[in-house]
């Protein structure tokens, strides 16, 4: 058999070869110089394209610290940027009390600027390290399941720092979210499965960007899709992409795949298990293995590992239910994560987001921020610029006819 998985060093220089918006960004943050002397935390999935964003920071100038929980560590990255010395607090075998104490080291190394995925870190950091977060400029939040929680503190007055929202930001979500995410999950699926989708029938249990990427990269390889939704303004718009809509208590009798989409605790229940036909799989493509319901799974007769990345359990009515990834999102732990160029545009946008909040956070009052239209319009148009495209612009009469009433 050939070594297909070549070494972490080889691994970030691919990813680089196809991110030329970063490769722009982080020179011009580098002629600036708004990051010089600035300590910038990277808690991100990490893999090639994260390595490549921390090593276009600390090209700016910054000093980058790099932390990962163990199921989304790749420790091949992990030895190649240590390699090229920089402090990583990760470990793809660590326990969960291992990850806790990563997690505080590298808080402890005394961040100005955080970039988090799913706020756990900066959660974390105001628990237990309120000293520190009172000297930090701010942070900035990936992913939708992060965004949420920092709403939150930010209504009950506990948010203490201004965190810029990279997640809400069209240039992310529209991409990230729909194409990275729905195009990754399926292709984990497929690989970690050796199956093809067509003719399965697929719940997609939630249908918020990643959603609609997960229904719309199944439904093109073939699969029947169903889409359960709470939201009403959300299943109508599944029902006009072309879906069926049931909520998921009716449709789980047929769901031969499900991917969780939530990004919420118990979007699948132990009920909904149960009612799953004999050789199901359940996949979390949203937020983590919060999403299954563990402890009901875990209390199931005599889990087996029949492949890689999959456990199958025995349900309470006899059936075989396939759990993949343990519940973690499968792109992340069982693959690469997002396509390399959907990456490019959401880390440019992140090493922006840092170096405004560089430039201007210091006069911030605590909450949570829109990442500035600017940033998202100038990657925007880079990457278009980078996949051969071009744009319109306005003539002076069309300027004229916008400004008239
Ligand atoms: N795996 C990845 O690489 C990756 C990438 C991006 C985002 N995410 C995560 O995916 C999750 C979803 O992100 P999003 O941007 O689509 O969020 P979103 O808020 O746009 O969508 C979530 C949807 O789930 C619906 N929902 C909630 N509970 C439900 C339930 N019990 N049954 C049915 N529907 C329910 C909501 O109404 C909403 O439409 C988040 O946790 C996000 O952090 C994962």
């Amino acid at each position: 058999m050939i070594d297909t998985t070549g070494s972490g060093a080889e691994r970030i220089i691919w990813a680089a070869r196809s991110m030329p918006v970063l490769t722009q960004v982080a020179a011009r943050v580098k002629s600036a110089g708004t990051l010089n002397g600035l300590r910038v935390g990277v808690s991100l999935v990490l893999e090639p394209k994260t390595a490549n964003l921390a090593i276009a920071l600390r090209d700016a100038g910054a000093d980058v610290v790099v932390y990962c929980n163990a199921s989304s560590t790749d420790q091949q990255v992990v030895e190649a940027l240590r390699a090229r010395e920089f402090r990583v607090f990760a470990d793809s075998a660590a326990t969960e009390a291992d990850e806790l104490q990563l997690a505080r080291e590298f808080l402890e190394t005394g961040l100005d600027i955080l970039i988090d995925d799913g706020a756990s870190v900066t959660r974390l950091a105001h628990r237990e390290y309120p000293e520190l977060v009172a000297k930090m400029i701010g942070a900035a939040e990936e992913t939708t399941s992060g965004v949420r929680p920092l709403r939150v503190m930010h209504e009950e007055g506990q948010l203490r720092l201004p965190v810029i929202a990279v997640n809400d930001s069209a240039a992310k979500y529209l991409f990230d979210n729909i194409y990275g995410t729905g195009q990754s999950c399926v292709m984990a699926f497929l690989d970690i499965t050796n199956l093809q989708l067509a003719g399965r029938r697929v719940v997609v249990v939630g249908y918020g960007w990643v959603g609609m990427g997960v229904a719309k990269f199944a439904a093109a390889l073939g699969a029947r899709v169903i889409v359960s939704e709470i939201d009403p303004i959300r299943a109508l718009r599944a029902l006009h992409d072309g879906y069926e809509v049931t909520a998921f208590r009716e449709a789980a009798g047929a769901a031969e795949v499900v991917f969780s989409c939530t990004g919420l605790a118990d979007a699948v229940t132990a009920e909904h298990v149960e009612a799953l036909p004999d050789g199901a799989f359940l996949c979390t493509a949203g937020g983590g293995d919060f999403e299954m319901p563990m402890e009901y799974l875990r209390g199931l007769d005599g889990p087996r590992h029949v492949r890689h990345a999959v456990t199958a359990f025995t349900t309470r009515s006899g059936r075989t239910v396939n759990l993949i990834s343990e519940g973690d999102c499968l792109n992340c732990a069982d693959a690469e994560g997002n396509p390399i160029e959907v990456m490019d545009l959401s880390l440019s946008l992140q090493a922006l987001a840092v170096e405004r909040l560089a430039a201007d956070a210091k006069d911030w009052q605590p909450g949570v921020y829109d990442l500035p239209a600017d940033i998202e319009q100038e990657v925007a148009r880079i990457r278009l610029e980078a996949a051969g495209g071009s744009l319109e612009s306005l003539t002076d009469r069309q300027r004229e006819a916008a400004r008239a009433w």
